[in-house]
């Protein structure tokens, strides 16, 4: 197969966000540097409330920094833009819209008579590999929180975004949905050319899908360790049984835990 062309990709160049409370300001990340290639696929773990959601918001456009920049493609993010699909972990789903008019929103306003029909074949296309072909025409109150899941990833796909941002999209679904869902990315990453950056709190599912993990430390969160995952681009659930995934995932998880407890610690500490 011929390789296709990598797309997307991120920066954050010395990036800190403290929200205003009114307690004052709350840092959530301090100093952070990170890039992700076109076309890779970085994960991003660490303890609870230690800024992995504010990393996604920055990229996103949802949330400006207080100091330092933000790029997607190359260009300083200032707002949400369809370069960017993002996916986050409460089934965000249109309710009044079918299933099949759901994974199809994003392509609808552009649509000529040739992109609809490919429109049409992608919509399809989705609709058969996320299992919800016989549910096109459900509303999605009568689909149950993992199927409703599978159409916002459906969603996100389907408009070939040249990065993908996702906060902890497969936290709700079963174990072999989640596990078929791996692949589906996985196929998605290599045949779109996508980058993406993936929040999750299964390291052993941040080693099984990006080519680089990285640790946040205890809030605000800054970079602690940064991984190389040396598996290559074809992943495939034999891996799940390497000892080197396992070492790995003890050296990862020792990290986070160490982070966790520094975390415990702080959040014990009487207010100043
Ligand atoms: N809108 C907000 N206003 C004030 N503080 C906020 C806001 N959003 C997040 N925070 C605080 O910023 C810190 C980082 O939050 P964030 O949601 O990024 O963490 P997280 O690592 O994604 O957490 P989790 O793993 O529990 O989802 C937390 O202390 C949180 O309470």
């Amino acid at each position: 197969m011929t390789a296709v062309p990598a797309r997307g990709g991120l920066s954050f160049s010395r990036v800190s966000v403290a929200y205003d409370t009114s307690r004052g300001p709350v840092p959530a990340l301090s100093e952070v540097s990170l890039t992700v290639a076109p076309g890779e696929f970085v994960a991003v773990v660490g303890p609870s409330g230690c800024g992995k959601s504010t990393l996604l918001k920055l990229a996103a456009g949802l949330l400006a920094p207080s100091s330092g920049t933000v790029t997607a493609g190359g260009v300083p993010v200032a707002g949400p833009g369809a370069d960017r699909g993002v996916i986050f972990q409460d089934y965000a789903v249109f309710p009044w819209l079918t299933v099949e008019q759901n994974i199809g929103f994003g392509l609808t306003l552009s649509a000529n008579r040739a992109e609809a029909r490919e429109r049409e074949a992608r919509v399809a296309h989705y609709l058969d590999r996320m299992g919800l072909a016989e549910f096109r025409h459900a509303l999605p109150k009568t689909l149950s929180g993992g199927m409703k899941q599978r159409v916002a990833l459906a969603r996100a796909y389907v408009v070939r975004p040249g990065t993908l941002l996702m906060d902890e999209p497969f936290g709700a679904l079963d174990s072999q949905t989640r596990l078929a869902m791996h692949d589906l990315l996985l196929g998605v990453l290599r045949q779109e050319g996508t980058a993406g950056l993936l929040i999750t709190h299964s390291v052993e599912e941040a080693l099984y899908l990006a080519a680089r993990v990285v640790v946040l430390s205890a809030r605000p969160g800054r970079i602690r360790a940064v991984m190389e995952v040396p598996f290559g681009r074809a992943r495939d659930h034999a891996l799940l049984a390497s000892p080197d995934l396992a070492r790995l995932k003890g050296e990862i998880t020792a990290l986070v835990m160490d982070e966790y407890r520094r975390q415990t610690a702080l959040d014990r500490r009487p207010a100043a």
